[in-house]
């Protein structure tokens, strides 16, 4: 398999997903460490990728399998005479013993907290007491390892089940425990020995050598007289992505704002002077009517979703029909849309993000992904270095469809001037009382229920105004975010005197899962 690399002048620690809930998370404390990873998984794990990633470490991942199963994802055993520190976690531990002649089992299971003791010193544990707490979630145990190969370095408490062992005169190590979680009070240490101490990995990932490596790849694949075309929403990802083109091939960069009429309050005005100001001076195109009109009767929020689509492909095949110098789309993936997208076999599609899908092929281009090894908080960090104000880096994340996933059933023009204005009250009270960035997305929702008021003594019927408010990572999981009831209070009473079509404001309590964020 070749895969496209922008960062190969960076020590990388290569991270072999089993389909582990917390691969990700693995990667992000590695990353935190300023080391650079990337994520292959298993199945696509060849002396190939090895040769091209040139890993300082390898980290075998957790996984859901049982490595006695029949078809329980496997990995050759060449991986460990490589030289390489080798490093499993909970289901990467159990293919290790296995590996070595080990026998893992079925065992009585150790979730949460559990207290392990180290029985032999190792600088994988520099920095740890001879007892220390970790957090497990494991049903499977290594009940025995052939003494000649490995030594057992830890053992949990409790049950006495092997927690860590290392094979001996190698740096291949297995823990049963997840060291990337928070719950491991010592985790990031481990994690640090074992990258920085034992792997010798250089921390060189930092926000002006991600800006350098990137800026090198895109003028080396970006031809000559080649233009790139970069849709661009005010959003962080799509406004990081054309600067840095920007910065890589200058004039070339052909970014393209679109107002599909769906915006919030002031948007299109304060996107257009954030880019002008940053140097970017997109072409500004102005097709709400048609958005509009190409949405009305259109209940269903798939259908919408497909109908926006379609209308911003459109847009972009005509101006990519009026310069035959532009070869490229610029999109801003990050690394979670592309190892969660496609990937996992059965996985269910619950809603149709067009950023991961991509515009489509008939387009002609070439597809230019530049942050698609970052997450959104290297993101972050590498805009603030390019000048981004920090309002903007902060600013929640936006749905490329904008409102018409806010509005449940048939957008009309009364629902979306209420949608409007009650966003623009809830994102004011929440800067107000200084609660915006500790939340991830905070809006206002509307459907067509209505709920029967009083008004100034009379008899009215409004609509229902419902506030979501969540914290999340990454927009994978969320929780409804238990704000201050005053702040609550203050929002529900701008909206009903504010909005004289409403009657009444809700504040969805749902997580993600079962929930999602957005209503639809
Ligand atoms: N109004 C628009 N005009 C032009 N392109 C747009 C518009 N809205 C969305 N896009 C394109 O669709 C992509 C997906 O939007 P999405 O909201 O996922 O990302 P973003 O806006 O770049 O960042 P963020 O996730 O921070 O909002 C954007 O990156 C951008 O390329
Ligand atoms: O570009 C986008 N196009 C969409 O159609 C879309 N739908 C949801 N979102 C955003 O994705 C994150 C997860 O949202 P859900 O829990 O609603 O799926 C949240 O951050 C949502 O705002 C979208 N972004
Ligand atoms: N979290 C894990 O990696 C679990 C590994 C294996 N499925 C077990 O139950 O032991
Ligand atoms: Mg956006």
């Amino acid at each position: 398999m070749s895969i496209w690399r922008p960062y190969t002048s960076v020590d990388t620690i290569l991270i072999v997903n089993f389909g582990g809930q917390y691969t990700h998370l693995i990667s992000r404390r590695v990353r935190e460490l300023s080391v650079y990873t990337e994520i292959v998984h298993y199945y696509n794990l060849s002396r190939d990728v090895i040769d091209s990633i040139k890993p300082r470490a390898i980290i075998l991942s957790g996984g859901p399998s049982s490595i006695y199963e029949e078809n329980a994802p496997r990995i050759d055993s060449w991986i460990l005479d490589l030289g390489i520190p080798v490093l499993g976690i909970c289901y990467g531990h159990q293919l290790i013993a296995s590996m070595i002649g080990g026998r893992v089992e079925r065992g009585y299971g150790e979730y949460g907290r559990t207290r392990i003791r180290i029985i032999e010193r190792d600088p994988i544990f520099d920095g740890w007491s001879s007892e220390e707490d970790v957090w497990m979630s494991h049903s499977d145990y290594v009940a025995y390892i052939p003494s000649d190969k490995a030594k057992i370095l830890a053992v949990s408490v409790d049950k006495n089940y092997i927690a860590a062992f290392r094979l001996i005169d190698r740096s291949v190590y297995g823990v049963q425990f997840h060291p990337e979680v928070i719950h491991t009070p010592k985790g990031r240490k481990l994690i640090e020995n074992f990258v920085i101490g034992i792997a010798g990995a250089k921390p060189m990932w930092n926000p002006g050598n991600i800006i350098e490596n990137i800026v090198n790849e895109i003028r080396s694949t970006v031809g000559e007289d080649e233009k790139v075309l970069c849709a661009v929403s005010g959003g962080i990802d799509s406004t990081t992505t054309a600067l840095l083109v920007k910065k890589a091939i200058g004039d070339r960069l052909v970014a393209v704002f679109v107002n599909h009429g769906l915006l919030r309050e002031g948007e299109a005005e304060e996107v257009l002077n954030m880019l002008r100001n940053l140097g970017i001076n997109p072409i500004y195109i102005d097709a709400s009517k048609m958005f509009l009109d190409a949405l009305k009767g259109v209940r269903d929020c798939e259908e919408k979703r497909r109908i926006i689509g379609e209308l911003f492909a459109k847009i972009f095949k005509d101006i990519v029909e009026s310069d035959k110098f532009i070869k490229w789309l610029a999109q801003g993936t990050t690394y979670p849309d592309v190892i969660e997208s496609g990937f996992v076999p059965g996985a269910d599609r619950i809603k149709s993000h067009h950023n991961v899908a991509g515009l489509p092929s008939w387009l002609g281009l070439k597809l230019l992904e530049p942050i698609k090894y970052l997450y959104k908080d290297e993101v972050r960090a590498i805009a603030l270095r390019l000048g981004v104000p920090e309002d903007w880096v902060y600013r929640h994340p936006f749905p490329g469809p904008g409102l018409a996933v806010r509005i449940i059933g048939e957008i009309t023009e009364e629902k979306l001037r209420i949608v409007r204005r009650a966003s623009k009250i809830v994102e004011e009270e929440l800067r107000r009382s200084g609660l915006y960035r500790r939340v991830w997305q905070a809006f206002a929702v509307v459907g067509d229920d209505k709920w029967v008021g009083v008004k100034g003594d009379r008899r009215a019927v409004g609509y229902i105004v419902t506030i979501r408010i969540v914290e999340s990572e990454d927009g994978m999981t969320a929780d409804w975010s238990r704000i201050p009831l005053d702040v609550l209070d203050n929002i529900a009473r701008r909206i009903t005197s504010e909005i004289p079509e409403v009657t009444m404001v809700t504040y969805a309590i749902t997580s993600k899962p079962p929930s999602t964020i957005e209503p639809c």
